[in-house]
This record gives C-alpha cells, structure tokens and sequence, in this order.
C-alpha cells in the first residue's frame, strides 16, 4: 500500500462515523468492541517510547487542576489535572499526524490535545464526552463548533496499579499502556448522542498515568 497524504485522511467531523469505521477497520492490529451499542476502537503501540516520554513533559510543563462542564456538585467528580498542550511543540504536530492519519478525522474539527495526569486516587468518574443538551452549559460549549463526535484518547504510560478507563454499558475495561489508542464515536449510527458511551477513569492505585485526548466537533473547531 502506498502511503497516504494527510489530505486524503480528510474523511470528515466522524457524525457519519461510517468512512471512520471503514478507515479504522482496515488498519492491521487494531481491535474493534464486539458490541452493536458502541463503536469503539483499540490500537496498541500507536506511539513510540520516546514520543510518549516527550508527550509526558509537555503535559508537566501545562497542568492544572482539572475542571469540568457543568458542575453537578461532586468536587471529587474529576480531581485529576489537565492541559492543553502547544499545537506548534514538534511532539504535538507529531501526535496530531499520527491520530489524523490513522482515524481519516479531519483537523479542522478537532480541539487541541488535551493532557491528563491523575496522582495516587485521582479520577474521572463515569461522564459521557458529549455535552448534554439539558446541561446549564451547553450553549457555552457547544454553540460555536457543535457537539463532540469523536473522542481519540492515548496512554503515555501504565500506573504501577489502578486507572483503568472503564465503560460500565457495555461491560468493557480497557488497561493504559504507553503508546495504547482507543477510538470511539459519542453517537448512534442515526448521529444521535450515544448514552452508553458513558466511562470513567479508574482510581489511580499506585504510581501515576498520563494520556492525551483529542475530541472532535460537528462544526469546525473555533474555541
Ligand atoms: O483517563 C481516562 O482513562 C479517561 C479520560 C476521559 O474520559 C476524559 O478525559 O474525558
Ligand atoms: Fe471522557
């Protein structure tokens, strides 16, 4: 197979997830969920040692207390910490090409890669990507670029114990390992918002995990 243009991955904002699932079934090593309630993609070694490494330090350089859309009055709803990493730092154009190439999602409608760490007992509990539409907030959100379609989040490492993401509707744990992907689209096959997407981020046991998540928008990604 020739190699493709980053031009020709261009498949879209992924709300018709179907040139995605085309895209994302014909690479080699990758694994698809073996459910009809959601579409959701694993891919391991996706990213090299030295990029994930690299990817860690940006994300030291830029982290802050985690924050999230409309508050439901759980302070410890999410206490991991976050950032949005420089989209001009090499390691990130790197990244973005790797996610680009391999989903066919088209930049335009992606936010910047955010970064996450989570500490010994920090978490994500269970949350959907999407705004809700009955949510205080969701114009504040979702006014400009949309709703989110797609989410595309990557480990950069393994916690020596704990931090799994967990997807409790459809029964499925998936474990951080440096370099891991996973893939998958907030909506039904009709583009509505797919409620069993609903995951969390595990409690850290021990040791510490970071990842990258990159979402994507109906409209172009204008803040
Ligand atoms: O860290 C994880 O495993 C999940 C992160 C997540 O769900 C999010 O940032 O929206
Ligand atoms: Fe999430």
């Amino acid at each position: 197979m020739t190699a493709m243009s980053l031009e020709s991955s261009e498949l879209g904002n992924g709300l018709d997830a179907a040139p995605i699932v085309a895209r994302l079934s014909a690479t080699p090593g990758i694994q698809r969920l073996p459910s009809p309630k959601l579409t959701l993609f694993v891919k391991r070694d996706v990213l090299p040692a030295s990029l994930c490494a690299e990817l860690m330090d940006r994300i030291d350089a830029v982290r802050r207390p985690s924050t999230i859309a409309d508050p439901n009055g759980d302070s410890a709803f999410r206490t991991s910490e976050t950032g949005d990493l420089p989209p001009d730092d090499p390691a990130v154009i790197d990244v973005e090409r790797r996610i680009a190439m391999l989903t066919g999602l088209s930049a335009i409608h992606g936010e910047p890669i955010q970064g996450q760490r989570y500490a010994v007992g920090q978490e994500f509990k269970a949350h959907t990507d999407y705004f809700d539409l009955n949510g205080a907030d969701y114009h504040r959100y979702c006014a400009v670029s949309g709703n989110r379609t797609w989410t595309v989040m990557l480990y950069l490492n393994t916690p020596e114990a704990g931090g799994a993401t967990r997807f409790k509707a459809v029964d499925k744990i998936i474990q951080p390992e440096p370099g891991k992907l996973v893939a998958w689209s907030n909506r039904r096959a009709d583009g509505s918002l797919n409620p069993a997407t609903l995951h969390q981020a595990m409690k850290v046991r021990a040791g510490v995990k970071y990842v990258i998540t990159k979402w994507y928008r109906e409209q172009p990604w204008r803040g």
